[in-house]
């Protein structure tokens, strides 16, 4: 049974305002899609998932591997329409239809769903409706509605694939969700149960509410790891060193099998050290052609990945570069941005700083740079 799914950001969250659209703001250290994106690859019944953006944040896709990227519409069903197209020439069995702006899915839910399609064309998450209900007219209670059979619904909405793409296909729009167009083609769809921590964030004050949720999923079992990462590189003569995924202009460059970086180099094995899985070189063995002249970025994704497979999160992380030239202070913001990107994470989270070794040593004598790193890895 192969499982797809189409989380739908093509949004631009008005109703959340701020600089950006909701799905690009951070939620404790990570941006709400990368959360999104996360518990579904992260799902272990998952095959493929397909998010589906903006025309104009199509950039954005480079932050993601193993994500098939959709152009969306104008309005949500277009997008969920998009999304299915996407998968149309390779079709899966079933597919799950989730809104980006729910980071907070848990796998109990998605599972429900699942196992809901075993016996239902369709089948969605909610909640059933707690508080008594009015109808309002000028800021005054004009009416009062029973609540007996009603429901606060969710996603992810799940369907068998072919059925949901020819609903989706003939419904005329306007849907609110997928389980309307489901049911307007005549599609049975089983309710199961919600989750009062899948809320989707929709107004300005659910980032606080979001957060706070957040922080007590990650405090419930905290489990912290810490690992340190040291490298060197000598110089030979070039034009610039590549530090920390930066360019830096010097009259040497640094010798290596990859692109040198030596910074880069101690902040991954950091983080392998803190998941006691090696080194470097155990995962990029440099008698492997395949890593001459790589650039460094490729082994701090993996082992970041590497990291959140394990359910980690890095919480900080801290680079010490040790050289007396090139001076690195006017460059260690753009390192922190670039280090931050490859990662996924808050800029904030991550530190680069340089210290000279007093004219001493190897680094005093500017045969080379030395760099130490330090991450700290955090389990939800
Ligand atoms: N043209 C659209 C409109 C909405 N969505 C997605 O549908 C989901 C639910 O929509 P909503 O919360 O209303 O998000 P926005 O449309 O972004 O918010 P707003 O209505 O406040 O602008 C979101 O994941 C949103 O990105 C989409 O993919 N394409
Ligand atoms: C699909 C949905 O999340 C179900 O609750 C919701 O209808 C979509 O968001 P909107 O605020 O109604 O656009």
């Amino acid at each position: 049974m192969e499982i797809a799914c189409i989380i739908v950001a093509a949004g631009r969250g008005t109703r959340a305002g701020g600089d950006v659209p909701k799905q690009w703001r951070h939620l404790h250290g990570r941006r709400v899609a990368d959360w999104t994106v996360a518990a579904f690859r992260e799902h272990g019944r998952i095959d493929r998932v397909v998010l589906v953006l903006h025309p104009d944040d199509l950039g954005q896709a480079r932050g993601f591997r193993d994500v098939l990227i959709a152009a969306g519409g104008a309005t949500r069903d277009a997008s969920v329409l998009a999304g299915l197209e996407a998968l149309a020439g390779d079709p899966p069995d079933l597919v799950l239809i989730h809104d980006v702006a729910r980071p907070l899915v848990g796998p109990a839910v998605i599972d429900r769903v699942i196992d809901a399609l075993e016996h239902s064309a369709g089948a969605a998450p909610a909640l059933a409706v707690t508080d008594a209900l009015w109808m309002g007219d000028g800021g005054r209670v004009a009416g009062t509605q029973d609540r007996t059979g009603l429901y606060r619904a969710q996603t992810p909405q799940g369907f068998r694939y072919g059925a949901i793409l020819a609903a989706h296909r003939t419904h005329p729009g306007g849907a609110a969700d997928d389980v309307e167009v489901a049911r307007h083609a005549g599609l049975d769809v089983a309710i199961v149960e919600g989750d009062e921590a899948n809320m989707k964030i929709t107004g300005p004050a659910d980032f606080a509410r979001a957060e706070k949720l957040m922080q007590n999923a990650m405090g419930d079992a905290m489990d912290i790891r810490v690992g340190q990462g040291y490298d060197v590189h000598a110089f030979e003569p070039g034009e610039a060193c590549i530090i920390c995924g930066v360019p830096v202009p010097h009259d040497k460059k640094l010798k290596g099998h990859s692109d040198a970086d030596v910074g880069m180099h101690a902040l991954t094995d950091a983080i392998y050290g803190a998941l006691a899985e090696g080194d470097i070189g155990q995962h990029f063995p440099p008698s492997d052609p395949q890593w001459k002249g790589a650039a460094s970025d490729i082994f701090l994704a993996h082992a970041i990945e590497l990291a959140r497979s394990k359910g980690f999160e890095l919480a900080n992380c801290d680079v010490t570069l040790i050289c007396e030239r090139p001076k690195i202070g006017p460059h260690a913001g753009a390192m922190r941005a670039e280090l931050a990107r490859i990662m996924a994470v808050d800029a904030e989270r991550v530190s680069v700083k340089a210290t000279t070794s007093e004219r001493l040593g190897f680094t005093g004598r500017e045969e080379g740079i030395a760099s130490m790193a330090v991450a700290t890895l955090v389990k939800a």
